[in-house]
């Protein structure tokens, strides 16, 4: 692979913590803390070896995911698209790019992915669970795709432990809603997006929509919209950290104490914007079966939080996750699109104040209330 160019020094980037993944396996308590008020702010940090592997530039999975990724894109669109995700919200398998919005017009965004299910992953592989992939995928499902999975979902599992305590929930909680052997939307993906113009975006602004996502980045692009704050910020990719940050599923569960940021992937600056930036996340996603509530009967604090909120009701959308999941994924695509209350109905657990600088006047007050 060429050389990447470094991430520009002159490019203002918003600091996340550092958080020792070792030391909060080990049950640390000050670490323990620090994952706390990261997850409770803007719920984003960077993960000191989250897969348990330092340096993701070079540990063996996430390389094998990065190279399965190129390899994949590599393929003559007719053979990925044999295995493209369709229009009725599934998310697993090769999605063109430009087949969903990046915003309320119905721009299209620019990224293509490739995402495979944790059940195709884990389950009795080469039988399907799930979905159909490229070949280039199937050639590393075992090799490859299920070591990083395992090995991504024990380091979730640990910090969904450690949520469940402090958020006084009854030991077990929240590992009962992410069962490894029922069918979730748990998923690996590759994204990858070509060199663009400055400041063109490639993925729209998102919260997202499971519980826990670990992203590895090697060029900028990745910004968040911090509580408060005027514009999107960068974060930038730190060799050998990866990116963690929680989603609308564990918002919900813990009545808004954990925080889903919205965040979107832009052209990465300077001469970074040069080259195809390729990412790599694995989304931990409650079970489908699991019904997105607030845990206020099971927790305090949980029920303080919710009965302190200005909408407690968004903290009880009355569908499960694969409903939830289902909706998002389905209304971002333009061949479902009718209208900017499409992209609304796409919509997570974001906060008014955001939505009023992510989407056009007009729609951002409809969206505030979803
Ligand atoms: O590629 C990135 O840096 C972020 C991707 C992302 O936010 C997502 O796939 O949900
Ligand atoms: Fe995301």
């Amino acid at each position: 692979m060429d050389p990447l160019p470094p991430f520009p020094d002159d490019v203002p980037t918003h600091p996340l913590l550092v958080i020792d993944h070792a030391l909060v396996k080990a049950g640390d308590k000050a670490e323990v803390e620090r994952l706390w008020a990261a997850a409770t702010t803007l719920g984003f940090w960077y993960a000191d070896g989250a897969t348990g592997l330092k340096n993701h530039g070079t540990d063996d999975e996430v390389r094998g995911m990065f190279e399965m990724g190129a390899e994949t894109m590599a393929l003559p669109l007719e053979e990925k698209m044999l295995h493209e995700q369709g229009d009725d919200g599934n998310s697993f398998g090769y999605r063109m790019a430009a087949a969903t919005a990046i915003d309320a017009a119905g721009t299209p965004g620019s990224a293509e992915f490739i995402n495979v299910a944790k059940d195709d992953a884990l389950g009795a592989w080469p039988e399907r669970a799930r979905h159909s992939y490229p070949h280039t995928v199937d050639a590393r499902m075992e090799s490859t795709v299920r070591p990083f999975v395992e090995k991504t979902l024990a380091v979730n599992m640990t910090i969904l432990d450690v949520f469940n305590e402090k958020l006084g929930l009854p030991e077990g909680t929240l590992a009962r809603q992410h069962p490894t052997d029922e069918f979730s939307q748990c998923e690996a993906r590759v994204i990858c997006s070509p060199p663009a113009a400055a400041g063109s975006r490639a993925i729209g602004p998102h919260t997202d929509f499971g519980s826990l996502s670990v992203l590895h980045n090697r060029l900028g692009g990745l910004q968040v919209f911090v509580p408060g704050a005027q514009e999107w910020q960068y974060v930038k990719p730190v060799p050998g950290y990866a990116i963690c940050n929680i989603g609308d599923a564990l918002t919900i569960f813990s009545g808004g104490l954990l925080r889903s940021s919205l965040h979107r992937v832009i052209t990465p600056p300077g001469m970074q914007g040069m080259h195809t930036r390729f990412s790599l996340v694995f989304f931990t996603r409650p079970a489908n079966c699991v019904v997105l509530r607030s845990l206020e009967d099971l927790s305090p604090a949980i029920a303080d939080a919710v009965a302190t909120s200005s909408d407690p009701s968004k903290y009880k959308p009355g569908v499960t996750a694969f409903e939830w999941f289902t909706r998002r994924v389905k209304n971002q695509r333009l061949k479902n699109r009718k209208g900017s209350e499409t992209w609304i109905a796409s919509r997570g657990t974001e906060h008014t104040e955001h939505v009023m600088v992510a989407a056009p006047m007009g729609v951002a007050l409809k969206a505030a209330r979803l």
